[in-house]
């Protein structure tokens, strides 16, 4: 007997070895695809009718700071330095580990609720953002944030709780959290941090998560101190590797490009970060071109300001045919993957497709909606025309998260609450 039967539905498999199924059938069983075709002989405790509706792979966000929730909206219409250093640290100094676990709870819900099955972040307090992943039910690679700032001491110290958060967590949750070490950036650690983070990694078996050339600054800033970029400097320093999680990646020479499809580094695109920011044009056209693993992420709260991985696939569709003066540049299909296939490549999860034998981390779309009327081509609705709000029914690893728009993972009312709260406690503290 199976636990899952999803019947009737358009199935939106993203395996390039088999098409589509417009009048399909899933069957899930111990957290895992078993079957997919026309019918079914199997029978399961829950059965989905899913008519009028879509089951795809759940969405990846391979770069977010899920607590940020609290700074939705906190400090908007600024430059990034100016953001970051003069308004987002200063707050962030005032956290305390139980704002984290809200508004990390926050986060989840909101990506519960928008088709977002496994994420990567990089933050403080992360016992408490692996403690609402373990609780939502979702997947995740979480790393403590690294920020040196070329104080000998507090990178020890960095490092060190970054080793434990990585030693405690890895596997933790039935497998579905994995952990990394997060060195913040090129231009916030020095280079022999960067080394000895590596090699603790290295160590550990455990992934980087970074964030690369996302500003022009940054860019001047490693010219001016290394006589190189990011890449170079990171690629001299042994660093990169399928292992590696690349955040931003806006200004890339070709160069650089290269070296990240040589050392099959992985990309996270942020869009809509990107543009809030006013950060650049991550040449993303180029680097799919040439074969890197781009993926997508929303970046936080503070620079989206949501979590809605359909919104971003949208953007990235329409930015890289505006900048590229293309409209065939970044087809529906190719945003598709970024998000799915692409993203569980990148967080090394065995999900991203509806195959036999992938893990069920699965989300199904009513179709059956004012703005998704009529339906010639469904992956053209699922990036120019679906949000977030579509998703009816989310799962991950075999376990139903939310049932036809009720979550059923968290108390929604509760968690909402007493993130709302948290967040006004802590801006007030910051003000006080
Ligand atoms: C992990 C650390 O990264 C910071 N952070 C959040 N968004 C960005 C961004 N776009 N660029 C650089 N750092 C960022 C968080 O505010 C935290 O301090
Ligand atoms: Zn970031």
């Amino acid at each position: 007997m199976a636990d899952i039967i999803i019947k009737n539905a358009y199935v939106l498999t993203m395996d390039p070895d088999s098409g589509d199924l417009k009048n399909g059938t899933v069957v899930i069983e111990d957290g895992k695809i078993t079957e997919i075709g026309e019918k079914t002989k199997e029978s399961a405790d829950t059965v989905i009718d899913a008519k009028g509706s879509v089951v795809m792979p759940g969405l990846a966000n391979t770069h977010t700071h899920a607590a940020m929730t609290l700074f939705r909206g906190y400090a908007d219409d600024l430059q990034l330095a100016e953001w970051l250093e003069k308004n987002i640290w200063p707050a962030e100094s005032q956290l305390k580990a139980e704002d984290v676990y809200k508004g990390s709870l926050l986060a989840c819900l909101e990506m519960i609720k928008s088709g977002t099955t496994s994420f990567a972040d990089m933050y403080f307090y992360m016992d408490e953002t692996a403690k609402a992943v373990e609780a939502s039910g979702l997947r995740a690679s979480l790393s403590h944030g690294l920020i040196e700032l070329w104080n000998e001491e507090k990178g020890e110290t960095d490092l060190k709780e970054g080793k434990r958060f990585v030693r405690a967590w890895q596997g933790a949750a039935d497998g579905r959290i994995k952990t990394m070490y997060g060195p913040h950036a090129p231009n916030t650690c020095s280079e022999e941090f960067l080394i000895k983070v590596k090699e603790e990694a290295h160590k550990d078996g455990a992934g980087l998560h970074i964030h690369v050339l996302e500003t022009e600054a940054e860019l001047n800033a490693m010219k001016e101190r290394y006589g190189k970029c990011s890449v170079h400097l990171l690629e001299d320093i042994g660093f990169f590797g399928p292992d590696v999680l690349a955040a931003h990646c806006v200004w890339l020479s070709d160069g650089d490009i290269e070296i990240l499809r040589q050392r099959g580094v992985n990309v996270s695109h942020n869009p809509i970060s990107n543009m809030k920011l006013a950060s650049g044009i991550a040449p993303v056209h180029k680097m799919l071109e040439r074969g890197v693993n781009v993926t997508l992420g929303t970046d936080g709260c503070a620079s989206n300001n949501n979590l809605d991985l359909f919104e971003e696939m949208k953007t990235a569709a329409l930015l890289h045919k505006v900048s590229t003066g293309n409209p065939t540049a970044l087809p529906a299909r190719q945003v598709l993957e970024m998000a799915t296939v692409n993203g569980a490549k990148a967080l090394g999860t065995e999900t991203g497709m509806l195959k036999v034998g992938r893990k069920a981390d699965v989300i199904i779309l009513d179709m059956k909606k004012p703005h998704l009327t009529p339906c010639f081509d469904v992956p053209s609705h699922l990036v120019y025309s679906a949000k977030g709000c579509d998703v009816r029914t989310t799962i991950v690893d075999g376990k139903v998260l939310m049932d036809n728009y009720r979550v059923l993972a968290l108390d929604e009312e509760k968690v909402i609450e007493e993130a709302r709260t948290a967040a006004e406690e802590l801006v007030a503290r910051v003000n006080a």
